[in-house]
């Protein structure tokens, strides 16, 4: 599969995984989709919770989904919500997104219109924390 197909193909299924989004707070509803390495795709939504802070991101439920079934490494990741430009990761998720994946992997954030940025992991979070500096 190309990269522009594959990032379609992860954009396509983080707005399925949207549908899914618990958000009855805030109403904003996001959804994300990733590759593993191994070439399986995970996708998942934002939970959220009435004690607020324990919401859970689209973008880590979907790296937390792909780690407990024993995929550590992204491939390729998509998030998709209803923003005004393509949807920009809390920097929560983009620590976590860091963790499991290379700072060259591609990102694709898109909106419900089309808006569509590629961009890696490691613009998202440049200088990251990672475990090299334990
Ligand atoms: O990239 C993002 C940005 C926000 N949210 C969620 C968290 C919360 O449930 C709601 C509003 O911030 O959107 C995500 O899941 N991913
Ligand atoms: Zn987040």
């Amino acid at each position: 599969m190309s990269h522009d197909a594959l990032g379609q193909a992860l954009m396509i299924r983080a707005l399925a995984a949207r549908e899914k989004a618990y958000a009855p707070y805030s109403k904003f509803h996001v959804g994300a989709a990733l590759q593993t390495t191994t070439g399986e795709v995970f996708d998942g939504c934002n939970i959220e919770n009435c004690s607020y802070g324990l919401t859970n991101c689209a973008e880590r439920t979907a790296i937390f989904k792909a780690v407990s079934e024993g995929h550590a490494k992204i491939s390729a990741l998509a998030v998709a919500g209803d923003t005004d430009g393509p949807i920009a990761p809390c920097g929560a998720c983009r620590q976590v997104i860091a963790e499991f994946a290379e700072k060259d992997t591609p990102v694709w954030l898109t909106n419900l219109k089309g808006d569509v940025q590629q961009t890696t992991v490691g613009v998202l979070l440049p200088g990251a924390f990672d475990a090299s500096d334990l």
